[in-house]
């Protein structure tokens, strides 16, 4: 997505360990106009295929997944947790995922009430980059016997090898700006297409 691609260009910053820092629009400050423009991308892209949800991981999909969720009729979006709380009750599909910018291990909670059997689920995630958001994602929808409907990111690190995984484990992957490679001495950015 071209616009997209324009964003991180110039206002996005390489730092080191691998980290594109695009909180000025993406996962800090949030540009509205640019999320309902990446959910009408996706909507084109999985147009035919069956939404009943969509499921997200906090905290930085929230928002942009409350956004697309506009572009497929309005279905809930459910969101996991990444603690456990006083105000989640009843039976729960727990896993646990290694956050890449926290750089430690979260338990991910999702209501047992809010993912059913035979519900066809979309993902959406603002990153993508060793996949194991997506991975902790995909293993509660297992357990609850959801379909994975397809998986729409906004920015997808290519060169960590988590979106390749999965498009060959059968997913289809819809990221709306694939970073090949970037540099954080030089801050060059340069995108698969
Ligand atoms: O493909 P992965 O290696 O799993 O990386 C992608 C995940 O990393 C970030 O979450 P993180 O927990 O770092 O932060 P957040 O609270 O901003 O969502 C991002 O929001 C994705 O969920
Ligand atoms: O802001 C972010 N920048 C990143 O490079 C990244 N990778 C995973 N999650 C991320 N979030």
């Amino acid at each position: 997505m071209q616009e997209l691609e324009e964003r991180i260009r110039t206002e996005g910053t390489v730092k080191p360990g691998n980290v594109l820092k695009v909180d000025a629009f993406l996962n800090h400050q949030c540009d509205v106009a640019l999320f309902d423009q990446m959910g009408k991308a996706w909507a084109e892209h999985f147009a035919g295929k069956r939404v009943d949800k969509i499921l997200t991981i906090e905290a930085s999909g929230i928002g942009i997944a409350c956004v697309a969720a506009r572009h497929f009729g309005n279905v809930p979006i459910v969101f996991a947790k990444k603690a456990q709380s006083i105000n989640l009750d009843g039976d729960q599909y727990v896993t646990t995922v290694y956050s890449f910018t926290k750089q430690r291990e979260f338990p991910v909670i999702v209501s047992k009430k809010f993912l059913n059997e035979g519900e066809h689920v979309l993902l959406i995630d603002d990153f993508l980059a060793n996949g194991k958001a997506l991975r902790g994602l995909i293993d509660i929808c297992d357990h609850a016997g959801a379909t994975v409907a397809g998986i729409g990111i906004a920015v997808e690190k290519g060169f960590q090898g988590g979106g390749d995984q999965l498009r060959a484990d059968g997913f289809d992957v819809d990221s709306l700006a694939i970073v090949e490679s970037m540099d954080a001495s030089t801050g060059e950015i340069v995108f698969r297409h």
